[in-house]
């Protein structure tokens, strides 16, 4: 069973929009819930353009589930996450400016600096992934950080599974088993969608955990979202 977390930073960015609090942030992380999400993700940016770090302290007492906070640990994110003290940390290595997330840690030329990271969030008890390419090297890289699990960056399979190239996922495959037999929990995401969840869950072995906002948000104005959880749930049994 692959749990489905809900990415929300998609509601912060409609909200911040007008300035105002439509649609409600917590709101929705509550109803998300309700309506069967089992955990939800937030990726603050250091512009705040749509997660704010004060949205982190906020949502704490209203998560139930699984609490995710993904982010470049520059010492104002450690600061935050060891203060909120979510369920899991990801680590993610993206850019001041980025407008997503765009690629994976190199664990191999970062190694020291994740090692010591990691090594503060683990003394916190809080859960640690980190998010990487699929590359075997890679992984094994991500091992020896002292990391509990990986977040395999799905976009370069996102985008070829929608051209028709469903092989796009065996290196995917490569890695969740590598990561199995060194003892490395699997998350993935980006672009995972209603169209190809399913397929990519059905090829990845001993997938634990999928964080999903982008095309979930965009499913839901047309299907509701309370339909649109329920639908990926089924996917992902
Ligand atoms: C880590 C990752 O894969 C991203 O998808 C991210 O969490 C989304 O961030 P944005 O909502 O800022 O694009
Ligand atoms: N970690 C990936 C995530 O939280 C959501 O990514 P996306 O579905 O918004 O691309």
């Amino acid at each position: 069973m692959t749990k489905l977390s809900v990415n929300i930073n998609k509601i912060a960015t409609l909200r911040n929009s007008r300035g105002g609090n439509m649609p409600n942030l917590i709101q929705f992380a509550k109803d998300a819930q309700r309506f069967g999400a089992e955990g939800i993700t937030i990726h603050p940016r250091p512009d705040e353009r749509h997660i704010r770090y004060q949205d982190a302290y906020d949502l704490l007492p209203e998560i139930y589930t699984e609490y995710n906070i993904e982010g470049n640990p520059i010492d104002k994110f450690v600061d935050l996450v060891i203060n909120v003290k979510p369920t899991q940390v990801t680590l993610v290595p993206d850019s001041v400016d980025a407008i997503t997330s765009n690629a994976g840690w190199d664990t191999i030329k970062h190694k020291d600096f994740l090692v010591e990271v990691i090594k503060e969030f683990k003394q916190n008890n809080i859960r640690t992934s980190i998010f990487v390419d699929p590359d075997l090297k890679q992984v094994e890289g991500a091992k020896a950080t002292g990391t509990d699990r990986i977040e395999l960056y799905t976009e370069a399979f996102a985008h070829q599974y929608g051209l028709g190239n469903a092989s796009a996922v065996k290196p995917y495959k490569k890695c969740a088993e590598l990561a199995y037999n060194i003892d490395l929990g699997i998350n993935a995401g980006h672009d995972l969608s209603l169209d190809n969840i399913e397929f990519f869950k059905n090829n990845i072995p001993n997938l634990l955990e999928v964080s999903i906002g982008h095309a979930l948000i965009s499913e839901s104005l047309y299907l509701g979202i309370e339909n649109v959880i329920n639908m990926y749930l089924r996917k992902l049994e």
